[in-house]
């Protein structure tokens, strides 16, 4: 069980509403869909109400310093099965990348591929009291766009399941490029965080407003939450 998987969470049953494309920009197709991930009549691009104000605050502090760039949505609900999804195919990845594959590996090889798979992913847990972060509508991954619509470089992928997706993986570098990556992950978490959005600690591109990881990060920074205002989405809406 993670720390952030013990925070109460109050639902207050707020609605999701979709994260529409003329106000952010949106990475389209979307990158698990085209895996086959299994959404049913759900879709990605939708997040509860208060997130996505909050969103667009977001994006308009970026745009006062930035004119012309957007926040660019990468993925935001996920059904549990989808999550389930999605740990898997990261595991056979891994495994895939070692020139292994998920059946062959030994009991050891398992744990280890899985602890690397669980430092990036949440469990798909179908526990009302700890559901995966995205499953609750509150959480996002993104990244920003400039002026011109060009993906600013963050030095590495969503989604790499390597230390250079660590928030601060270059901050100490000295080479020009290494140094804007890490001008451009501040640069984001600073226009989220002043938001109210609070940052994964281990993913430059993760945010969430609302739910227990957001509770349990804000608590650790000395602010009052004592629990999450969202619970998984599928059981309050029966979807
Ligand atoms: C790996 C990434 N897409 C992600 O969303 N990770 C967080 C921790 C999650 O699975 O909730
Ligand atoms: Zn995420």
């Amino acid at each position: 069980m993670k720390p952030y998987q013990k925070v109460p969470i109050e639902e207050c049953g707020e609605p999701m509403i979709a994260i529409l494309p003329d106000l952010f920009a949106v990475v389209s197709p979307h990158p698990y869909q085209v895996l086959g991930a299994p959404y049913g009549e759900q879709s990605p691009y939708f997040l509860r109400q208060r997130v996505v104000t909050q969103l667009l605050a977001a994006q308009e502090a970026l745009q006062q310093d930035y004119p012309g760039w957007r926040l660019q949505i990468f993925d935001a609900y996920r059904p549990v099965a989808v999550q389930q999804f999605m740990v898997d195919q990261t595991l056979a990845d891994l495994a895939r990348s070692q020139g292994l594959t998920v059946a062959a590996l030994t009991p050891d090889q398992q744990q280890t591929l899985r602890e690397q798979v669980y430092t990036f992913w949440a469990p798909p847990s179908l526990d009302p009291t700890m559901p995966p972060p995205h499953s609750t509508g509150a959480a996002l991954d993104l990244t920003l766009v400039d002026g011109t619509g060009q993906v600013v470089d963050m030095g590495s992928p969503i989604d790499e399941c390597s230390p250079r997706s660590y928030p601060d993986y270059f901050q100490i570098s000295d080479r020009p490029l290494e140094r804007q990556y890490h001008h451009h992950r501040q640069l984001l978490a600073r226009v989220m965080i002043a938001a109210g959005f609070q940052r994964h600690p281990q993913e430059w591109w993760h945010f969430s407003w609302g739910d227990q990881l957001w509770a349990w990060l804000s608590q650790q920074s000395g602010t009052p939450v004592t629990s999450a205002h969202y619970g998984r989405y599928e059981l309050i809406h029966g979807n």
